[in-house]
């Protein structure tokens, strides 16, 4: 840090307690409103499926790739810390034109619960989906860059532990969000009717980012900001071009070569700008295999949460929701980053080795590979326990069609005495229950639960399937003007056929009466079995992002530090880019192979990278920049020493000269 000294609180600058709170704010309105974002789809615009899951990608993609449009205002026109104010802002803004583009009761003219105008809550929250886009990804590179001004170039270890607190607060935030907002959304509210309450769980993360932005605005008079200095892409992108054009002209073996083939551009630029321009692409270099780690990284939220809905997610009394397992990455980092900083990195250490940076990502990366393996393994165990639950299903559906048979036979016409072929045979998405009645009696029942409503099932008829959550459920039986209630506990991915006996007795209670065929038995590889490899890809993470984080930090001249953080979250969209490639080209016919590709495509990657890594020599921009204006000092100094030497020189001339002629004149006047 050149300049501003600022107040410091056990050596670390006062300044960056603002900086790392205004992250856990942000990120606690980030994933907080990306955690119901699919369900808000699905639910309140009744999007489908396929419209639902493409869009939240597209979204996601573009939070990964405007840093760039960040990086380049802040580094080229107006400076890290207006950047972050301005974006934030347009950030804030669109939090809460989600927050009322949830608000159902704008446009329920007719008050029956559901919107009247869906285009205007559609366009209302693209509009808010694009402004968080280039908000969230405009300011971030630009945070973790200003963080890491505060410091002064001395404070590589402050600056080193500050990184992996960001780190921290990034995953505190997001952690609390995660739980918190599902549980809003899951609240009734509303003014003319209840709806699930979409405007709450996107109002509290748009509170949180403007919460974010004042404690920013706070920590205003103890940054240290650095200014912007020109448009320095563009320059950027001039020199590469001119360097580029001259190496072309001068491609004949004639002319000698030169060290770099940046060094093309001496003729016209400065001398600092062209090292700089090749620190900045030496790592970039470097950058160039980064996304596949992302690749099989960003997978916990897709692959692996599809996964866990084939799974059983009791842990004693408490009950985990599929989409709840990616909750333990969170917890995971918040408990290795500050193993690995102050045992194991050190431990490390003392063992006399080397672990730089780029050997911890390497590292990384392999733990993300093993991480996939694992993966792989857990779903051979669900297969495995899959094939057995079907042939279970097989032999009792059929001793259970055979028994339903008997009774039908003696009281249904020809036509209903055959098992119908619309029964269900493979186990239901997302951990559903599918669940329907028969009824034996010889009058209609109707049958519902709060959720659900099955109809009115016909005397001897089946009704259609239900789809239920896991837990405790308790179904009405209503027949006239008689009516029992019948509980069940139910748990991951199962399918029941429940029989109502015609000697059926309504009452309060008909608990004993129904008797329940089960004909997909409940997930029985339990969810706990995920945690090894969440526990991977966690430790993979904190050796690769957490260091790459600092790295791009610590490789990049002062004046690109927040383009180079860019560059690094731009693999990070590249990589989200590869798994839809992958998964699209691959098609493999078992998820466990398309784990055990995606692992030993890392594994290939990473021996890539090592080879690079290898090659790659740590810099310190501070001192290369600092040696280069010493150099263009001196030079001023020779320079201005030798303009000297030259005017007293010319004087001297000048005044030969002028005696010269004077003389002459002399001469000639004589
Ligand atoms: C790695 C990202 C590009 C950077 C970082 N993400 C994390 O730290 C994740 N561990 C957070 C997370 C939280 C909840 C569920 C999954 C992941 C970030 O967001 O800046």
């Amino acid at each position: 840090m050149a300049g501003t000294i600022n107040k410091e609180v056990c050596g670390y600058p006062l300044s960056i307690f603002f900086i790392v709170v205004n992250e856990f704010c942000e990120r606690f309105s980030y994933y907080g409103m990306r955690a119901v974002l699919v369900l808000y789809f699905k639910y309140f615009l009744r999007w489908d499926d396929d419209l639902a899951t493409s869009i939240y990608h597209t979204f996601v993609a573009l939070c990964y790739l405007t840093p760039i449009l960040g990086a380049i205002v802040a580094d080229s026109w107006l400076g890290k810390f207006k950047t972050i104010i301005y974006l934030s802002i347009v950030y804030a803004i669109g939090q809460v034109a989600m927050a009322v583009s949830a608000i159902h009761d704008i446009t329920d003219t007719d008050r029956d619960g559901t919107p009247d105008n869906m285009t205007f809550h559609v366009v209302l929250s693209m509009v808010g989906l694009f402004l968080i886009a280039l908000g969230t990804g405009g300011i971030k590179p630009c945070v973790a860059a200003f963080g890491g001004d505060q410091f002064s170039d001395h404070q590589d270890r402050q600056r080193r532990t500050f990184f992996s607190v960001f780190y921290l607060c990034i995953n505190g935030g997001s952690l609390l969000s995660t739980i918190i907002t599902p549980i809003l959304r899951a609240q009734d509210c509303g003014i003319h009717s209840q709806q699930k309450c979409y405007s709450l769980a996107f109002g509290v993360p748009a509170a949180l980012m403007l919460v974010a932005l004042v404690v920013f605005i706070v920590g205003s008079g103890m940054y240290y900001k650095a200014e912007p200095q020109g448009n320095i892409m563009l320059d950027v992108c001039k020199c590469i071009g001119f360097a580029i054009k001259n190496r072309y002209r001068h491609r004949s073996n004639q002319y000698p070569k030169r060290q770099h083939w940046m060094d093309w551009a001496e003729e016209k630029y400065d001398k600092l700008l062209i090292a700089q321009i090749k620190m900045v692409l030496k790592v970039l270099f470097l950058y160039i295999p980064l996304p596949m780690f992302w690749t099989l990284f960003d997978q916990k939220g897709s692959r692996w949460t599809l996964q866990a809905t084939t799974m059983n997610g009791y842990f004693g009394s408490l009950v985990i929701q599929p989409d709840q397992m990616q909750t333990v990455n969170p917890i995971l980092i918040l408990t290795l980053v500050p193993i690995m900083d102050s045992v194991i990195y050190p431990l490390i250490n003392k063992c006399g080795l080397n672990f730089t940076p780029l050997k911890r990502m390497t590292v990384g990366m392999l733990l993300a590979a093993i991480a996939f393996v694992c993966a792989a393994l857990v779903q051979i165990e669900i297969d495995v326990s899959r094939k057995q639950l079907l042939y279970l299903f097989i032999s009792s559906s059929h001793f259970y069609f055979f028994f339903l048979n008997l009774i039908f036979r003696k009281h249904c016409p020809p036509s209903h005495q055959h098992p119908r072929t619309d029964d269900i045979t493979s186990k239901p998405q997302e951990g559903n229950n599918a669940i329907r009645f028969v009824n034996g009696m010889k009058t209609a029942v109707n049958v519902s639960i709060p959720a659900a409503n099955f109809g009115l099932i016909e005397p001897f008829s089946y009704s259609n399937y239900s789809l239920i959550k896991n837990g405790k459920v308790t179904f009405t039986l209503w027949s006239g003007s008689q009516s029992c209630e019948y509980s069940t506990d139910f748990g991951f991915g199962s399918s029941y056929t429940f029989f109502i006996p015609s000697t059926l007795v309504f009452g309060p209670n008909c608990q004993e009466s129904i008797t329940a065929a089960e004909d997909i038995k409940p997930n029985s590889v339990h969810m706990a079995l995920q945690i090894p490899q969440y526990f991977f890809i966690t430790a993979g993470e904190v050796m690769f992002s957490v260091t790459g984080l600092e790295f791009s930090y610590s490789q990049a001249p002062s004046n690109m530090k927040a383009v180079l953080q860019a560059g690094w979250l731009f693999t990070v969209a590249i990589g989200n880019f590869i798994v839809l490639i992958v998964a699209e080209l691959a098609k493999l016919p078992k998820q466990w192979a398309e784990y055990v590709l995606f692992a030993s495509l890392l594994v290939a990657v990473c021996f890539i990278f090592s080879i690079m890594a290898y090659f790659y020599t740590y810099i310190d921009p501070a001192e290369i920049e600092a040696q280069f204006k010493k150099n263009v000092n001196e030079d001023d100094e020779d320079n201005k020493h030798k303009l000297q030497k030259t005017e007293v020189e010319m004087n001297k001339r000048d005044s030969i000269k002028c005696h010269d002629e004077d003389d002459k004149d002399k001469q000639t006047k004589m």
